[in-house]
């Protein structure tokens, strides 16, 4: 058995953290193997429910949970921590784009990577889920600046699980067979899911996803439409925004992070750009990446961009280019 590793989750006592606590003490992210500490933060309202939340991790008698830190405390959260989840902000309503919580939820990772650059291990590894899950990583990261900036992503894996979804629905095969679709940019209704490059096994034989759905007009436009807009519609049908999925893409981001992505495969995540495919150096922006056991990540590069790709890559950039500037705004007033 390893040693025991810290990990924390913001948010503790939200929607989101209610399934990922469970599934991170359960050893869906980390292996069955390693014991954990587990650091809950919420906000001093919410100590109460976050007690409730505790009392039931217990009642869980989860092998790997060594500690559990409830805790209100910036100082106690991050101190010496291995990892975190980031997922503590304020979700939308219906009738809202992410970009609309940029002015309420960016001080609050501001205020989390000065917390990081403090406490934090200097080889933490950051996820960032609260919305908008882009630009509030590139903050937190510009607040952090003795972590390297690599330490830090943002999750567009709930997006490459619903695409995944979506084309193994329209094949009927499995959704694992369906792999290397791709989500660039944004985590908003700018982002691309692109198939181009993407296969799925349809009777027994691996075959390119385009040539399998032999319908190019559903794959540039309701398909891309569907992935862009299904937070939306998760939230208008129950009122309250993705939580069970968004727990779940969580824990495949950090554990493909965590242990590496299979030969041959990639996964996408919102990572800075170094330049790759013209996006803008310094952006956090959604792009295919190739996973190593020691935790570290480097994006695939290489892939052929036509210009109906193109067109949509850059799109998004800009959109991320416009948030970036609008939360270092916010941040400095
Ligand atoms: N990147 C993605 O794919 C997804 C992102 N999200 C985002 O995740 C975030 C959380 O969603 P839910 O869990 O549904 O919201 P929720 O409202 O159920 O829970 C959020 C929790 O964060 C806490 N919180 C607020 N400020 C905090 C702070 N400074 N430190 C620690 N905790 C704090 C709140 O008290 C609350 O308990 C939202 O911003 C939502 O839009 C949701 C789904 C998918
Ligand atoms: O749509 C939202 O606001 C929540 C979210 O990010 C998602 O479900 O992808």
């Amino acid at each position: 058995m390893s040693g025991t590793i810290k990990v924390l989750v913001t948010g503790a006592a939200g929607q989101i953290a209610y399934s990922l606590v469970s599934f991170i003490a359960k050893g869906d992210v980390f292996g069955t193997n390693q014991p954990l500490s587990l650091v809950l933060l919420d906000i001093a309202p919410m100590m109460g429910v976050l007690n409730g939340v505790v009392m039931e991790l217990k009642d869980c008698s989860f092998p790997l949970l060594k500690e559990i830190i409830p805790t209100d405390d910036y100082a106690v959260a991050f101190r010496d921590v291995d990892v975190a989840f980031l997922v503590g902000a304020m979700p939308r309503k219906e009738g809202m784009e992410r970009k609309d919580l940029l002015a309420a939820n960016v001080k609050i990772f501001k205020g989390q990577g000065e917390a990081l650059d403090k406490h934090a291990k200097k080889n933490v590894k950051v996820i960032v889920v609260g919305n908008p899950a882009n630009t509030n990583a590139l903050i937190c990261s510009k607040y952090a600046p003795s972590i390297p900036k690599e330490n830090f992503t943002a999750m567009t894996r709930l997006d490459q699980n619903r695409a995944q979804a979506q084309i193994a629905d329209r094949l009927g095969c499995k959704v694992e067979d369906v792999q290397k679709v791709i989500i660039w940019g944004n985590h908003s209704a700018t982002q691309y899911p692109d198939v181009r490059h993407a296969t799925a096994v349809v009777e027994g034989t691996t075959t390119p996803v385009q040539k399998a759905v032999q319908d190019d007009n559903w794959l540039k436009n309701e398909f891309i439409s569907t992935i862009q807009k299904r937070g939306a519609a998760v939230i208008a049908a129950r009122k309250l925004s993705s939580a069970m999925s968004a727990a779940k893409a969580s824990c495949d981001h950090v554990r493909d992070w965590w242990c590496g992505t299979p030969e041959g495969k990639w996964v996408s995540m919102a990572v800075f750009s170094d330049g790759s495919y013209d996006v803008p150096e310094g952006l956090m922006y959604s792009f295919p990446v190739r996973t190593k056991p020691d935790h570290t990540y480097e994006i695939v590069k290489g892939l052929d961009i036509d210009d109906f790709s193109r067109q949509k890559m850059d799109l998004t950039a800009k959109e991320l280019e416009e948030e970036r500037a609008t939360a270092l705004e916010v941040c400095s007033a």
